[in-house]
């Protein structure tokens, strides 16, 4: 699925407008009719009070016509103007106009604090005060009300997007945004709702089908791409009836240090567990044992040094490379990273320590091979691409990272995102369970076992991303939250692999 701007959002309705020979009134007519829906739906006519706080412009024109349709279905409604402004809509006075015909309470006008209602927390609060529309930041008393309304412990839906949120640009204040418990967003979700600053307040929506022009959003570049199930599906390529385990390549896994082995024995079980045919894993002499019994389908090869490694040699061309997982920060080890970039044109899955070591050796950035994939988590990346101000500063760096060197990143956390140049793809499985130790070295595994089988590097990432995440996700329906580690994600890749054509609905949150 997509995600767009609110510009190509304003370009979309326009164009619907002419292709459609509809006016806004109409398609407004529309959005506040899908709200309707869904409220009638789940409250089947109970007589609890829903309080509706309209803005002025097109969001609160939103709010007015829930507000007539509930009416008229005989809900109890009470639709208060948030009269901030007297540059009311167009079709804002349009649908002002309508309700009072179906109504003697007319919509209750509020100009400062003093209109702000007593709210029961049996309530119901509809948040159509600003959509996406907002232009700077809410200030004065609209401000306050959006914080009286947070003080409520009634139910807030919020139109389109929380009032006082941005849909993709930076937040400025956020003591000035409502948190909404539930969103119904018009056509396409908002980039702000997958971002860790902006996601709180928008922590579940749906998304509602305006019929905007298909043509416009089939063949427009998005702001960034949701990979969810069906995504997921038309990456996945099927087995040959005559391959053998060179068909799926044979990966190097390149991780550990004294104390660290345990990084290299679940990146190699994962590499196998994604599908690699054979795996050689190059660690230090002191995991030789340890990798052999953990992992004994892995072949070993280890360095000179005991504890870390210092050169790395194999007599084979690897299909594909991971390497960092677990390496420590040794000079001996920037040198055999040095070498590892110069002699080696397989295709690189570059974490942790490794991304460490290059963010402290610059010299070794000039060398990273194109195509290559880094997965740092934020801490990394901070180190990697320096602070960032906001969540889009932060992408906007990245991105000028990917442009510049020639690789592609993932910020992993919760929606991990994979840049590839000035494209973004927003991962949607996944789960807090996942937040625990060996989780990242298991995901390197993941796209290091796909590179192998020969899936490209950007399919690779996103692809990987999103069957790690889904793994977490039948992992935590298991075991709960707390007691999932990095070996249950693995475990249930094969699950990953078999749901990820089941009918199911056992996958985690946001799949
Ligand atoms: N194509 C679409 O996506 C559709 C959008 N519709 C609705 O239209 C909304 C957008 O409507 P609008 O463009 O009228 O914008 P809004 O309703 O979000 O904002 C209204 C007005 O508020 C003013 N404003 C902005 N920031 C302010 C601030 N901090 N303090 C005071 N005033 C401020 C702006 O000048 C703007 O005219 C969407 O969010 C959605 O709810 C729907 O009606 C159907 C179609
Ligand atoms: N809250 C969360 N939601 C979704 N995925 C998560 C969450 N927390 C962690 N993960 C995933 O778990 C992995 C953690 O990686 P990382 O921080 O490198 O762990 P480690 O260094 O311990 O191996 C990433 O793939 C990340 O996307
Ligand atoms: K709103």
């Amino acid at each position: 699925m997509k995600i767009f701007s609110a510009e190509q959002l304003y370009e979309a309705d326009k164009i619907t407008l002419e292709q459609q020979q509809i006016t806004t009134e109409e398609l407004m007519e529309r959005a506040g009719a899908q709200i309707f829906n869904w409220f009638h739906e789940r409250l089947n006519g109970a007589s609890v009070p829903i309080r509706i706080f309209c803005g002025i412009g097109n969001n609160g024109g939103d709010g007015l016509v829930l507000g007539r349709l509930l009416i008229e279905a005989g809900y109890n409604v009470i639709v208060y103007v948030v009269n901030c402004s007297d540059k009311r809509s167009k079709s804002f006075l349009y649908n002002y106009n309508l309700i009072k015909n179906v109504t003697t309470d007319w919509p209750i006008l509020m100009t400062d604090k003093n209109d702000f209602p007593e709210i029961d927390p049996e309530d119901i609060i509809v948040d159509a005060i600003f959509g996406i529309g907002l232009n700077r930041s809410l200030d004065g008393w609209v401000k306050k009300l959006i914080q009286h309304l947070n003080a409520s412990p009634a139910f807030k839906l919020a139109v389109d997007i929380p009032s006082g949120l941005f849909p993709n640009t930076a937040l400025k204040d956020e003591d000035a945004v409502l948190r909404a418990n539930h969103t119904l967003t018009f056509q396409t979700p908002k980039l702000a709702f997958f971002l860790p600053e902006t996601a709180q307040f928008a922590p579940s929506f749906d998304i509602l089908d305006i019929g905007l022009d298909r043509d416009f959003l089939v063949n427009t570049k998005p702001l960034a791409q949701i990979i969810s199930k069906p995504e997921a599906q038309n990456l996945y390529k099927h087995r040959e009836r005559f391959a053998h385990k060179g068909t799926y390549g044979h990966a190097l896994i390149v991780a550990g240090s004294y104390g660290k082995i345990g990084a290299a024995s679940i990146s190699t079980a994962a590499t196998f567990r994604i599908g690699a045919g054979m795996v050689t894993t190059f660690i230090p002499k002191c995991g030789y044992s340890i990798l052999q019994n953990t992992v004994p389908e892995a072949m070993v090869a280890t360095d000179i040094e005991e504890e870390f490694l210092s050169k790395i040699n194999v007599d084979f061309e690897p299909s594909a490379i991971g390497v960092g997982m677990g390496i420590g920060k040794s000079d001996k080890t920037v040198e055999a990273l040095k070498s590892l970039f110069k002699n080696y044109k397989s295709p690189m899955v570059i974490d942790a320590d490794a991304i460490n070591l290059i963010s402290e050796n610059k010299e070794l950035l000039k060398l990273l091979p194109k195509n290559s994939i880094l997965t740092p988590h934020l801490g990394e990346l901070q180190r990697l691409v320096g602070k960032w101000k906001d969540d889009y500063d932060k992408i906007e760096k990245v991105k000028e990272f990917s442009i510049k060197h020639e690789v592609l990143v993932v910020i992993k956390g919760a929606y991990s995102i994979t840049i590839f140049g000035d494209t973004l793809y927003l991962n949607s499985s996944g789960n807090p369970g996942m937040a625990t130790a060996g989780s990242g070295d298991s995901l390197s595994g993941v796209i290091t076992g796909l590179l192998s089988q020969g899936y490209d590097p950007l399919t690779s990432c996103v692809f990987g991303v999103y069957m790690h995440g889904f793994a977490g996700d039948l992992a935590v329906n298991q075991m709960g939250y707390e007691a999932v580690m990095a070996n249950d994600i693995i475990n249930n890749i094969g699950e990953a692999y078999m749901m990820l054509f089941a009918k199911d609905q056992s996958e985690g949150e946001n799949n």
